[in-house]
């Protein structure tokens, strides 16, 4: 899918170029990333702004519900105890594409642009990268899989609430930034408060690689688990993008980067690129999945074991 160029995109991305987001790093990023090989839409299919978190209707109510809750919700010890428990991988044993089709049973309560099955997400993404990035090959499964933590809604994976699995992420053990969505929820979660987590490093060191952030629990970092405890071969590129997909906060807005090393700020070009993708590719246009399975199977056999622990 390829889609024209609209004004507030080129804006963004003029941004980003002024804040050196998308100069060449040594040919590591194909070129049609600075030169912009991506047309996004201006509104999504309810005919919104994509993200206008702050219009007042009824579904942009019941997302600021879930905000509300996720912000109060999403502590430090929430997290740790959560990344224990997930890290055990004791849940079930399937392939990715029986995860892909498992995922047709999810409602995310959280996104204000997509109406459309999961599966019919995944494939609309991977296949705008693939149109793009022909020889990304990698990329393609990224998109492909990014979003199927979201299984932990299910019964079979501990049937965790809306809050504890979709929305944007944010780190916890330090500030809360105030570009993350619906800021004004966390004057409520216990961690504001607190002076170990409420300054600018908190527990951190400045440069200590988002690598060691402890982030908000959910798909991003179940699934980035899986993959890396499974052994994947997917590239860290690709790893980061699954981890950090959901961080608006430092993807879009820019925050959050004094926790970076050098090995991010390369990660974070093609999270920049991916998340485009992700955002603008929700679309009604359907993806005939009998004729792209093969191609994604061959992806999934290149980069994972058959079967998968979760
Ligand atoms: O509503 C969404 C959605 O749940 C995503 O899958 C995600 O990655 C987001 O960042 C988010 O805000
Ligand atoms: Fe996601
Ligand atoms: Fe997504």
């Amino acid at each position: 899918m390829t889609v024209l160029i609209e004004q507030p995109c080129l804006e963004e991305r003029k941004d980003q170029v002024e804040k050196n987001e998308l100069i060449l790093d040594g040919g590591l990023v194909p070129e049609n990333v600075a030169t912009g090989g991506f047309n996004a839409p201006n509104i999504n299919d309810f005919g919104e702004s994509f993200r206008a978190y702050d219009v007042q209707n009824e579904r942009l109510k019941s997302v600021e519900e879930f905000y509300r809750v996720n912000h109060i919700n999403q502590t430090y010890d929430f997290v740790k105890k959560m990344r224990e428990e997930y890290m055990k991988l004791d849940k079930m044993e399937m392939s990715i594409w029986e995860c892909c089709e498992l995922l047709n049973n999810v409602v995310d309560e959280s996104d204000p642009d997509l109406d459309e099955p999961q599966i019919e997400h995944l494939l609309q993404t991977a296949e705008a990268i693939r149109k793009d990035y022909p020889d990304e090959d990698w990329l393609h499964l990224t998109a492909l899989i990014h979003d199927l933590g979201k299984v932990l809604l299910l019964p079979d994976f501990g049937e965790l609430p809306q809050w504890a699995v979709v929305g944007d992420i944010f780190p916890l053990g330090c500030a809360f930034d105030e570009s993350i969505v619906h800021y004004k929820h966390f004057k409520t979660n216990p961690d504001f408060n607190n002076p170990l987590y409420n300054t600018m490093n908190g527990i951190y060191s400045e440069g200590c690689g988002l690598e060691n952030v402890m982030v908000s629990w959910g798909h991003d970092d179940y699934m980035h688990m899986v993959a890396k405890k499974n052994g994947t071969t997917l590239p860290p590129a690709a790893l980061f993008v699954i981890r950090f997909h959901s961080f608006y906060a430092l993807h879009s807005a820019g925050a959050y980067r004094h926790l970076m090393n050098e090995e991010d700020v390369k990660n974070l070009k093609w999270l920049q690129i991916f998340r485009k993708y992700d955002l603008y590719s929700k679309s009604k246009v359907r993806v005939d999945v009998e004729e792209v399975k093969p191609y994604y199977m061959s992806l999934i056999e290149k980069y994972f074991p058959e079967k998968l622990k979760w």
